[in-house]
């Protein structure tokens, strides 16, 4: 799904969001990256319609009207809702509320269980460490197999390991279902690794926005030099 997004403010004491245009890529990969406080999180939000923007419009396929689109889009938040029952009825709960019988459910379920060590599905969620919760999360999205998912740091407070195998499952669902995926994350490296397009933001606006392998060996921004050439130090 293609996002086309033009004069989209948001304000609070302050403007948190000031975006002229921004061209989200069907079928791409695009890793949002951003000091604390940029407006990564706002921005996937109000493309979620879950904060209400304040001007501007936001096209989903060249459609204005987000009712009309809001079945195929699904968000994992940075602190996500979790249900008072099991890990595993908080992952099935949408394709049940989607209408799904039983054999598709347990189906599709199996395709995303190879992905994770799952020991703790019949647990109560709300009992699950940071890592387990950010898995429900992100498998409960998934699972929906929407043409656009947008993820707010989905691998926050996973270990390497788990990491690693969100970033093949993340490739996986983009590459298999041409899911159009938008993730917001701190590490450097995994833009590096996931993303085709890179969005950097600053104080509610998008600074510098091109493909991976432009972004990161010829950034034009300052702040993003600057940033880039510290990461690199740091190695
Ligand atoms: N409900 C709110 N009321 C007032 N200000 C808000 C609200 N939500 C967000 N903000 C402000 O909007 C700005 C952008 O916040 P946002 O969460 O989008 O940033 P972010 O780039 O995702 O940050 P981080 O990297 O810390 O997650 C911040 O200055 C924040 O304090």
């Amino acid at each position: 799904m293609n996002i086309y997004i033009e004069g989209l403010l948001k304000r609070y004491e302050k403007t948190v969001l000031n975006i002229e245009k921004l061209n989200i890529e069907s079928g791409k990969v695009t890793a949002i990256l951003g000091l604390n406080g940029s407006g990564k999180t706002t921005l996937l939000e109000c493309i979620a319609n879950i904060k209400n923007k304040d001007e501007g419009k936001i096209y989903y396929d060249g459609i204005e009207d987000f009712e009309r689109v809001k079945n195929k889009i699904a968000i994992m938040q940075q602190r996500p809702y979790i249900l008072n029952m099991s890990a595993l009825d908080n992952i099935v709960l949408g394709l049940k509320y989607e209408g799904l019988d039983e054999k598709s459910i347990n189906k599709r379920i199996e395709k995303y269980k190879e992905y994770y060590n799952l020991d703790f599905l019949h647990k109560n969620a709300k009992k699950l460490s940071g890592g387990e919760t950010a898995k429900v999360a992100l498998l409960r999205v998934a699972v929906l197999e929407r043409p656009l998912l947008l993820l707010d740091e989905p691998t926050a407070n996973m270990d390497i390991e788990s990491t690693l195998m969100t970033e093949k499952l993340i490739k996986d669902i983009n590459k298999k279902n041409k899911t159009t995926i938008v993730i917001v994350t701190h590490d450097l490296f995994q833009a590096q690794r996931l993303a085709d397009l890179v969005i950097f933001m600053d104080k509610g606006k998008v600074i510098e926005y091109s493909l991976k392998d432009e972004f990161f060996s010829n950034p034009k921004n300052d702040l993003v030099k600057k940033i880039l050439r510290r990461s690199d130090k740091n190695d």
